[in-house]
């Protein structure tokens, strides 16, 4: 009989050849640990067998190993030290101060970045066994590819800046909030707000705090901008609404609206957000849309000031926000409706268990609870949803709930 560890080895044999053929087929280079190896793995879903192959290696080579490493290691070797050993990198600059295909020893590296050589040979010697860094003769550190993208990548010092400084310190604290508050029902009530002592929730802290308001802005933004928006297109008729403004609510600095704005000539964006995101936001619009774009400091707790607009567009915004608040923001929109007018909604949904693809299923569990961790929010399913409609008002009708991506698309009319 054939056992379960056998069975998973073949299958990941099997699809790790598709995948290695899809990337042959294409001219791409192979996943590598070396200073040129590709930095984004990413099979577009379209190309379906390459992509389902994929998924389906890392699900089970993380089956493999949790099988082999057995229930009594994994719980044991259960830990936040990677976390702590790259939250060390990011602290120190370690990766931005070696410079890439340079060998230094650990004492010249010590001293580039004021961390006694003890603390740092330890840190960074944890990290190398994510491949983050390499050893490559004793006492000497070089770069990897992994290194070496953080090195050189904003958006990675930004990403990983915010998930070390803030969200670990907060997932500290998250089980403590929910036994304080049995269930969230504002943002405060939440382990960041725990963490970091604040009477205030994420959003609001971060209105005092700008540098790193900046930080998590340029993350978002720039995550945002490297998210295919191909399925959001298709998910929703925006050009039905022929010449027409498209509100785009807590829309940032404007990543998905310059998107859309490329792709549909006839539409022009207001994108509002807090006073400091939006201030950013006129400089990164290309020349090609800005005629076409209005930035708008605007909160959502308060009453939508631009009347009459035909599409009210909030993209990974409600997931930021406990339910109460949901509908508490949407009745803020309430007054600016015309009837017919819609609310669309593109933001990440929860599926019933086990009908995802394990590691895709683990992906929308960690972003649910990374919403519980920063915002005392939530990831909804389909259910969810209308529920937060109707107690804002029956007169939203939810139209459509669609997959697109990553995220489900909600086309919401208000009937009047
Ligand atoms: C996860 S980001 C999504 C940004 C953008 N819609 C996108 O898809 O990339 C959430 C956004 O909500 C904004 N936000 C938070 N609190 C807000 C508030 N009270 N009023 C308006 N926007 C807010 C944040 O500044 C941030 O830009």
């Amino acid at each position: 009989m054939t056992t379960k560890i056998v069975e998973l080895s073949t299958l990941i044999a099997e699809k790790t050849k598709v995948v290695d053929e899809y990337f042959k087929k294409n001219g791409l280079p192979t996943p590598s640990f070396d200073l040129d190896g590709p930095t984004r793995i990413m099979i577009p879903p379209q190309e379906k067998e390459a992509s389902d192959a994929l998924t389906a290696v890392l699900g089970a080579t993380r089956d493999l190993n949790q099988l082999l490493t057995g229930p009594t290691g994994v719980l044991m070797s259960t830990s936040p030290n990677d976390c702590l050993s790259l939250q060390a990198m990011y602290r120190f600059k370690v990766a931005q101060t070696l410079p890439v295909g340079e060998e230094w020893s650990f004492e010249q590296l010590s001293k580039a970045v004021g961390l006694n050589v003890i603390d740092l040979r330890r840190l960074v010697r944890h990290a190398m066994c994510n491949h983050i860094f390499r050893e490559p003769k004793p006492d000497y550190v070089a770069h990897t590819a992994t290194s070496k993208l953080l090195a050189e990548s904003e958006l990675m010092q930004n990403f990983v800046g915010i998930t070390m400084e803030e969200k670990f310190r907060a997932s500290g604290r998250v089980v403590d909030a929910v036994q304080k508050y049995d269930g969230a029902h504002s943002p405060e009530q939440s382990g960041f707000s725990l963490a970091f002592d604040t009477p205030k929730g994420f959003y609001a802290e971060m209105e005092v705090h700008p540098e790193r308001g900046r930080r998590f802005a340029s993350a978002m933004n720039t995550f945002a901008s490297l998210i295919p928006l191909e399925p959001l297109f298709n998910a929703f008729d925006w050009a039905s609404f022929g010449k027409a403004t498209v509100v785009d609510v807590g829309g940032a600095w404007g990543p998905v609206s310059i998107g859309l704005a490329k792709r549909f000539p006839d539409l022009n964006f207001i994108v509002q957000d807090l006073p400091g995101v939006v201030e950013e936001g006129p400089a990164k619009v290309p020349a090609d849309v800005k005629d076409r774009f209005q930035f708008m400091p605007y909160s959502i707790l308060d009453e939508q000031p631009v009347k009459g607009a035909p599409i009210y567009f909030f993209r990974a915004i409600f997931h930021n926000w406990p339910d109460e608040s949901c509908v508490q923001i949407l009745k803020n929109q309430i007054p600016a409706l015309k009837k017919g007018a819609r609310i669309v909604i593109d933001d990440s949904t929860l599926h019933e268990p086990n009908t995802l693809p394990p590691s895709v299923e683990k992906r929308r569990r960690s972003m649910d609870l990374s919403m519980l961790t920063w915002f005392g929010s939530r990831e909804r399913t389909v259910e969810d949803w209308e529920k937060i409609f109707k107690a804002a008002s029956p007169s939203f009708q939810l139209r459509h709930a669609k997959p697109a991506g990553m995220n489900y698309n909600l086309d919401v009319e208000w009937t009047g």
